[in-house]
């Protein structure tokens, strides 16, 4: 599949780690004729999806919560309550390293089992400095045991630890930004997150993250009016951040400040569904700006416990009106994209030979089947998924 749709029927595709060749099987060179092949029967390939905004490591687990939204609290009530985030926190600070990582093993197996082939994983459950780094850690550590390449995102400005209530400013200087600067020293980091949001921090909070971010030589992205507009978007724009990620109460001006600044727009519509969101995010507007959209799970334990990529792209065009050509970008070029990452997320030559081979006549399936189990294989840096 190369492009948009740009569908080559009947296609071959000669790889090592990179994809070398591709296009009709009929225009195959002569010198790769006598290579080893295999014969993928006519199925629809796709670069690997890449899951560009998960928190998939952290303790315990938010069921109790889901009951009293289900009773009529709010999400924003329960964390102000000590509830939510902070219930996480506590459970994540209790679990060593080895039992986040079992923990998270299969959450990042089910993302994989639906296409994926690169996943982003933040921190930000942990809040002390030592807990955030254990959370990178465990991060770096899933990379070496699934055939997945893990991007880590420091979020130790995720939530005000109890601790600091009412202390923010000192949480950004005594916890925060140490802990990046011990975490990229560490080489930990490949980007850096916060939560720009009423329950969390302000902007001007997030800009002194950021710009000790930025001295560290590290991009930033940014949890943007996922709840209200306090003009997160067009901090993260002020800061050439790789993207903007919720989006619901985006405004005119940082539509414009993202498409001037290039930042996309990562949509997650397992968080809007959770939370029963009413205020979409400005895709019409987003769309006419120019501004590249991705898709992604943001699969945490309060506002989005999923792990289908599938499954977001079906809400994304379901819920958000994206068209599954969008939702299927969104989760290849536009994800790569979003993670700094130019090397894969099209079938281009050179890019990593992160294939997805799927049980799916057209791409739109991907998107129109919910929850479907479509894949046939993954074939990640050109091996077979074992
Ligand atoms: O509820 C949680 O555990 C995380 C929620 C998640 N984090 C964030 O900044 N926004 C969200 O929806
Ligand atoms: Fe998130």
């Amino acid at each position: 599949m190369q492009g948009g749709y740009g569908l080559i029927p009947d296609a071959a595709m000669v790889v090592d780690e990179a994809i070398r060749w591709i296009g009709p099987a009929t225009d195959l060179p002569a010198a790769y004729r006598d290579l080893p092949a295999h014969a993928l029967q006519g199925r629809l390939v796709t670069p690997a999806l890449i899951d560009c905004h998960t928190h998939i490591v952290f303790g315990g687990t938010r069921a109790a919560e889901f009951e009293l939204r289900l009773q009529g609290a709010s999400y924003e009530e329960i964390a102000r309550a000590g509830g939510g985030i902070l219930s996480t926190v506590t459970a994540t600070r209790a679990a060593s390293l080895d039992e986040l990582v079992a923990q998270a093993l299969p959450r990042l197996d089910a993302i994989l089992a639906q296409g994926a082939g690169t996943v982003e994983v933040k921190s930000g459950y942990g809040l002390t400095i030592e807990d955030e780094l254990k959370l990178l850690r465990g991060a770096r550590r899933l990379g070496t045991l699934r055939p997945v390449s893990i991007i880590t995102t420091h979020l130790a400005a995720h939530a005000i630890p109890p601790e600091y209530k009412g202390r923010a400013d000192a949480y950004i200087d005594e916890v925060a930004i140490p802990s990046l600067t011990a975490a990229h020293a560490e080489g930990l980091v490949d980007a850096v997150d916060a939560f720009c949001e009423g329950i969390a921090f302000t902007p001007s909070q997030v800009d002194r993250l950021f710009r000790h971010a930025r001295a560290l030589g590290l991009p930033v992205k940014l949890h943007a009016e996922q709840l209200s507009d306090l003009g997160g978007a067009a901090l993260a724009a002020r800061h050439n951040a790789l993207s903007a990620d919720h989006l619901e109460y985006l405004s005119p001006a940082g539509i414009a400040a993202m498409a001037q600044a290039g930042t996309v727009a990562v949509i997650l519509p397992g968080a809007f569904y959770t939370l029963r969101e009413t205020q979409a995010p400005p895709i019409t507007a987003l769309r006419a700006a120019g501004v590249p959209m991705a898709v992604a799970t943001d699969c945490n334990p309060g506002s989005s416990p999923m792990t289908s990529l599938p499954l977001a792209m079906n809400m994304a065009c379901t819920l958000f009106r994206l068209t599954p050509e969008e939702a299927l970008m969104g989760t290849t070029a536009h994800a790569a994209r979003a993670l700094g990452l130019s090397d894969r997320g099209t079938l281009g030559i050179g890019q990593r030979a992160d294939l997805a081979v799927w049980d799916a006549a057209h791409p739109a399936e991907l998107s129109y089947r919910i929850g479907a189990e479509a894949l046939h294989t993954r074939i990640i840096g050109g091996r077979f998924d074992a």
